[in-house]
Order: C-alpha cells, then sequence, then structure tokens
C-alpha cells in the first residue's frame, strides 16, 4: 500500500499522474490512448449500454443525463433485456448440455444476489425458478407470483416461523443445512400434518479460490453437512461416520420427510470450472454410497451458483454454455463410474445474471489530487529522485450504503464518465463515496479523464448483484431508486427512499407516537 501523502490543490494530472501511473496496481494495465478510458462493452456492461455519437453514455438510447434527472442519483439502473438474456443463456445452455446426460437442468436463479418483484418476475418469465434465504426472500418471490412449486428456500438458521410458511405455501424443496434443523424439520412438519421436501446441503470440501467470507464448502464453516466423517458428534455412538450421511438417514425414517436430494454450493465470483468439477464428482460418488447403503436413488442434484463475472478488466468469465459443457463431462464420468442413473439437475445462479446487467449512476462532486509515496520496489516517476505520485480522489453522492462490496470483500470495480466522453489525458483515480467513514471507496484503482468535475456523471458497470439486496442506511442516507430499462424505455422498480421513510420507523421520544401499535398486545395502544 502506498504511504501518507498531503493535500495539494485540485485539478488535473499534477506530476506523477497520467498513464502508467507507479500507484496502479499490478492487474490494471494503463490506458492504451485517451480515448480507451471512455470505452464501454462486454463483459463489464450490459448489452444495451453504449455511446452516443456525441460521447454520453446511453442504455437502450436513453442517455446518462437524461435518467439522472429523471430519477436522480445515485442510481442503480438495470438493463431488463440483459438480464432476461442472461437468465435465458444460463436455462438454454445448460440444458443443452444436460438435456441426453440427465433430462435437463433447472435453474434456479439466486434471490439474494438481486430480489425485487420485478427481477422475481424476469427470472419466472424466462423459465426460471427462484431460490430464496429468508422468510423474506420467500415473501417477495411469492407476491411476485413465482409459483411455489418452484420455489426453494436455503439459510443455515431457518426460524420456525420460515419453516411453517415455507410448508404451509408449498415450496417446492427446502434445502436442509444440518442434523439438527432436519430433526426439528420433521417434528414441525408431523405437527403441521405435512411432508416436507428437503435437500440436503452438503460441503464437499472443495476450496474455491474466492474471498474467504464467499467460500462456502470448505469444512470450517457454518454451512451444510460435511462429507468427512466426524470425529466430534454430538450423538457418542455416531463417532466414525460423516454428518452427511446421518442427515440421509435421518431424512429417510421420518415419514414427515421426502428427502428429494442433495445440493452443494462452493463459493461465489468463481472462474475456474474445476471447481464445480471436483465437487459434482464429490456429491455424485456420495450419492453412489447413499444407494449402496440404503438401496434409493436420489432424484435431484443442485450443484449451486457461484459463477464469476467481470468487474474490471482483469476477469474473463465464461458464458453459460461453456461453464455448462465442462461440467457435463465431470457428471457423466461421475455417473458412469458409479453406474448410477443420473439425477435431475439444478443450479442457483445470481450474479451471473443481475450484476453484469446492472450499473450504478453517481454524481460527482469535490475532486481532489494528493501526493502519495511510490511504494518501495514500484518504477519511480521523472525526475527518479521524485519518489510520490499523483492520486486524483473523485467524490460521488453514494458510497458503501449502496454498495459494501469494496469494504467487505476488498473488491475492486472500475468506472467510466457517464455525462460526456474526455480526451484529456487519464490520471489515475480513485473514487470515494460521501460517508464519514476513510475506507468508503467504491473505485479503488481506476484510470478517468484528467478533467472529470463537479456535476459530471460517473457510472459504475457490474453493479446489479449483491449491491440492492446489501445496501444500508448508514449516515441515515436513503437508499437510491431502481429503474429498469426494457424495449428503449426506462421505468422505476424500487422507489428512492426518502428521509420520511427513515424516519417512519422511529418512535418520537417528545410525542411518544410513531408507528401503530397493536391494540391487542400487552403494551396496548400507543398513549
Ligand atoms: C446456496 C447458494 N446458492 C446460490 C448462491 C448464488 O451465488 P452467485 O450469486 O455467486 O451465483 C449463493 C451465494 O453465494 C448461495 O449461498
Ligand atoms: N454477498 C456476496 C456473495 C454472496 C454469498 C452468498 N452465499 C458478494 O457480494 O459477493
Amino acid at each position: 500500500m502506498s504511504g501518507g501523502g498531503a493535500n495539494t490543490a485540485s485539478g488535473p494530472a499534477a506530476a506523477g499522474a497520467g498513464v502508467g501511473s507507479p500507484l496502479a496496481p499490478a492487474w490494471l494495465p494503463a490506458p492504451a490512448d485517451a480515448a480507451a478510458v471512455n470505452a464501454v462493452g462486454a463483459p463489464l456492461w450490459a448489452s444495451g449500454v453504449a455511446r452516443s455519437d456525441d460521447g454520453e453514455l446511453t442504455v437502450q438510447g436513453i442517455g446518462a443525463a437524461e435518467l439522472a434527472e429523471r430519477f436522480g442519483t445515485p442510481l442503480l439502473v438495470v438493463d431488463e433485456d440483459d438480464f432476461r438474456a442472461r437468465a435465458r443463456a444460463f436455462r438454454e445452455g445448460f440444458d443443452a448440455a444436460f438435456a441426453q446426460l440427465c433430462g435437463g437442468v433447472d435453474v434456479y436463479f439466486a434471490g439474494k444476489s438481486f430480489l425485487t418483484l420485478s427481477t422475481a418476475r424476469w427470472a419466472a418469465d424466462e423459465g426460471l425458478r427462484v431460490d430464496t434465504a429468508s422468510g423474506g426472500e420467500l415473501a417477495i418471490a411469492l407476491r411476485a407470483g413465482v409459483d411455489p412449486a418452484h420455489i426453494g428456500l436455503h439459510g443455515n438458521n431457518k426460524s420456525d416461523a420460515e419453516l411453517h410458511e415455507a410448508l404451509e405455501q408449498g415450496v417446492g424443496r427446502i434445502i436442509v443445512d444440518s442434523v439438527d434443523e432436519l430433526r426439528h424439520l420433521a417434528a414441525l412438519a408431523g405437527r403441521q400434518g405435512r411432508v416436507a421436501p428437503v435437500m440436503l446441503r452438503l460441503t464437499p470440501g472443495v476450496h474455491a479460490h474466492t474471498h474467504d467470507f464467499i467460500a462456502t464448502a470448505h469444512e470450517d464453516q457454518k454451512f451444510g453437512l460435511s462429507l468427512a466423517a466426524s470425529a466430534q458428534s454430538e450423538d457418542g455412538n455416531l463417532v466414525g461416520r460423516s454428518p452427511a450421511s446421518i442427515a440421509v438417514e435421518v431424512a429417510l425414517a421420518e415419514p414427515s420427510l421426502r428427502l428429494l436430494g442433495v445440493h452443494c454450493h462452493i463459493g461465489s465470483q468463481i472462474f475456474e470450472p474445476e471447481g464445480f468439477g471436483l465437487a459434482a464428482e464429490r456429491v455424485l460418488a456420495f450419492l453412489a454410497q447413499v444407494r449402496d447403503e440404503h438401496g434409493v436413488e436420489l432424484e435431484e442434484l443442485d450443484l449451486g451458483g457461484g459463477h464469476g463475472i467481470a468487474y474490471t478488466a482483469a476477469d474473463a468469465p465464461r458464458p453459460p454454455a461453456q461453464i455448462a459443457a465442462a461440467l457435463a463431462e465431470h457428471v457423466a464420468a461421475a455417473v458412469e463410474r458409479h453406474a448410477l442413473v443420473c439425477p435431475r439437475l439444478s443450479i442457483e445462479p445470481g450474479r451471473a445474471i443481475a450484476g453484469p446487467a446492472g450499473f450504478t449512476l453517481y454524481r460527482v462532486g469535490v475532486t481532489k489530487t494528493v501526493d502519495v509515496d511510490v511504494p518501495e520496489g514500484a518504477d519511480a516517476p521523472e525526475p527518479a529522485q521524485d519518489r510520490t505520485a499523483a492520486r486524483r480522489y473523485v467524490a460521488v453522492d453514494g458510497g458503501m450504503s449502496d454498495n459494501p462490496r469494496p469494504v467487505l470483500y476488498d473488491a475492486d470495480y472500475t468506472a467510466v464518465l457517464a455525462s460526456r466522453s474526455s480526451q484529456v489525458e487519464p490520471v489515475l483515480s480513485r473514487v470515494v463515496g460521501k460517508h464519514c467513514e476513510s475506507g468508503d471507496v467504491v473505485v479503488k484503482d481506476v484510470y478517468l479523464p484528467g478533467d472529470v468535475r463537479r456535476a459530471d456523471l460517473l457510472a459504475v458497470p457490474a453493479t446489479g448483484a449483491y449491491t440492492h439486496v446489501m445496501g444500508s442506511n448508514y449516515n441515515a442516507l436513503p437508499r437510491p431508486a431502481v429503474v429498469a430499462v426494457a424495449s428503449g424505455r426506462a421505468r422505476t422498480i424500487i422507489r428512492r427512499e426518502t428521509v420520511d421513510d427513515l424516519l417512519r420507523r422511529e418512535v418520537d421520544p417528545h410525542t411518544e407516537s410513531g408507528p401503530p401499535v397493536d391494540p391487542d398486545s400487552p403494551t396496548g395502544p400507543a398513549a
């Protein structure tokens, strides 16, 4: 990391800034020329995004300035047609690869990535099912009109109310995370006089190459049932058996449970197909073990989501058809090796459908340039004895409350000037938010034209997934609106939050008036 630095007057291209800054990380190439930093295209941007003849960023022909004027900033803009096309590409690509082997694939849109009434509807329209991770997500999917039989409910610690609701509504699958939950669900379903359709979430021990917080199939974490034999079983007599195998036994023995199959999810933002393939081979071997021990061939196998997308030019995602073809080879080999009937397959992509379809539009406020010590080993700028270089700070009107991913995962993003293009020499810039937090970074390192200034619009691509749904009201910032663009028209799908929205949940200490209180509650109505 760079050393400390002193503020200098704001302005473009101070000494040491510009193309090939020594402060740039290794993955960020110096732009080929001034025009390169204005480029918008695949795989970073939604298919409807382009530049107009006069240089403005547009989506399906609608200019960034018009969007900002009509809907305000910060603004999450979703190219609905692009979202739908990505959903179709997963359904068609996986269906084609697995049609012969196992009769096709059910694709569940991972709601956690970007669940709204509209996105749930788009997914269902495109023939996808919906994967939910809480009672709230379940309620949104149901309200959107998704067939309950096409909804899955996940969660490592589902409440009784969530399980009850899932059973009541007749969801197609409840993905169970532990032996404890399995026993609890059996009792609960039994009391309700229902049979719960369950999938068992397994941890196949594949350590995916991603940030530790979003890798989920290694052993030492809260999700899933391990395939490895346990030395620490809570039931002393079960030591030496794997939690996964105990769970199968419990699920098959309980009349209030119907065991559909098994599930695994190795993590998120994964590019190497080998991880998915290895996990598939391990869970298929487990299905063979179940068959040999219990004489039961389980019908379903869910291989989760986690397909990586491009956040910067350093990322090279594969199209769904390619991912599917690579996976099919592993599945076919394992099916043959274990003489299995191939189970019905399902997957749960979220980020790869929602992420690239969205971008965030911000308005620029303060800009300034600071001198930063050049790290040891980096090429020093000329003259050689000058060991500092300039970093431009560009502050925008949002930040960690509308996209906490840079702060949480050290995630890299990129940005372009959206209200116009510029041929001014690019300078290494850091786009920061407006929160009272020095780590409030939107884009850590990006070359932007040196003349970016107050009132310009910046656009950050690939913000469709895990932004709106992970947003907060830190510093009492109202959350941005979400706008969908389809067939050349833009419309609000989530309205912008207002300060009144923020105050609505408050109980005013002066009047003690606030949200209505249930008159039948033990504390009675508000005075
Ligand atoms: C069980 C499960 N399925 C699907 C997903 C979606 O992952 P992604 O958005 O990376 O495709 C996740 C999130 O990592 C998950 O935990
Ligand atoms: N929230 C994570 C990914 C989801 C993990 C869910 N299991 C991200 O933004 O990258």
